[in-house]
């Protein structure tokens, strides 16, 4: 192949992505001519609803999906976390990033940590994830829903709508906004969404070209954890729009996991883990989803079963 065209989303975020991957794929195959594709979501045009609202599933692939289908474009580039455990038939992940800092951002222009915020203080965030740990840690906070790119949410925050917010340290981090991090919230008191961190590539499945080319760029450790993460979530539900929380970390040959359900109304939480062998994420997953469903998460995942 002579070129090879990525799709992306638009967000500042996305943009940064797709050039990374871009300059990734130049320094592995000198001469190949890289050019990004830039398309709209549904996720990103939706602002007035949350994402659970919406449907959720695959929101921000879509659009993606369909230029790939089509051959407006060769590849895409996604934040895994926003990657759903099923991936569209016909579509897989020939390359998954190194991971970058998977933990949580504390952002507040007054407040130096979750915990010096005062009685009833504001936080804004759509996640359930955060909003579940953030329940369970500070019942008394005052949970409000923050749409938006990384940069909408940061300027609604100096804006004054809210005290504080929680965003990913990665996305920060790559926007060269490091500086707004007033405190990271990480294991193992505070867990990130699966695979958040983890930059993944998706391609068409009847195109070995493409996928060849990214073989070079697959991280067999992030792989490794994420795939315990994803498939911890996948046994729990299927779903990324209720409040589930993993970690993985390999120590040596083995691969310990932590994951994580809890609920948004009154921060109840269940958590379990367990260490396997780091060549078989997927049962560990599994392992750990049981360990869950065992203690109740079932219950807060689905109220009404
Ligand atoms: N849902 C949006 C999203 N998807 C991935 C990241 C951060 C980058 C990453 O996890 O790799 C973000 C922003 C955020 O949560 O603050």
């Amino acid at each position: 192949m002579k070129s090879l065209r990525i799709a992306t989303r638009k967000s500042p975020l996305a943009l940064w992505q797709s050039e990374h991957v871009a300059d990734c794929l130049r320094a592995a195959h000198p001469g190949l001519e890289v050019t990004l594709v830039p398309l709209s979501t549904r996720g990103d045009e939706v602002l007035d609803r949350s994402l659970a609202a919406i449907g959720g599933k695959g929101l921000f692939l879509k659009e993606l999906e369909v230029a790939m289908q089509r051959g407006e474009a060769d590849c895409a580039v996604h934040s895994l976390k926003d990657v759903p455990m099923e991936l569209e038939p016909g579509f897989i992940l020939p390359a998954i990033l190194p991971r970058a800092d998977a933990a949580d951002a504390f952002v507040s222009p007054r407040f130096e940590r979750l915990d010096a915020l005062p009685q009833g203080a504001v936080v804004g965030t759509s996640s359930l994830r955060r909003q579940a740990q953030l329940r369970a840690l500070r019942p008394d906070l005052r949970l409000r829903d923050l749409r938006g790119n990384v940069n909408t949410r940061l300027a609604k925050l100096d804006a004054g709508d809210y005290d504080a917010i929680v965003l990913a340290c990665a996305g920060l981090q790559r926007l060269g906004l490091e500086a707004r991090i007033r405190d990271r919230l990480e294991p193992p008191h505070w867990l990130p969404a699966p695979a958040q961190g983890a930059i993944a590539i998706e391609c068409r499945d009847d195109d070995p070209a493409v996928a060849a080319l990214f073989a070079a760029l697959d991280d067999a450790h992030t792989r490794c954890r994420v795939e315990a993460e994803r498939a911890m979530n996948r046994a729990l539900h299927g779903s990324c729009h209720v409040p589930v929380a993993a970690f993985a970390a390999l120590e040596g040959e083995r691969l310990h996991l932590v994951g994580q359900v809890g609920s948004v109304e009154d921060g109840r939480a269940v958590r379990a883990e367990a260490v396997g062998p780091a060549r078989d994420p997927v049962a560990l997953g599994d392992a750990v989803a049981h360990r869950l469903l065992a203690q109740g998460a079932g219950a807060l995942i689905d109220p009404h079963r």
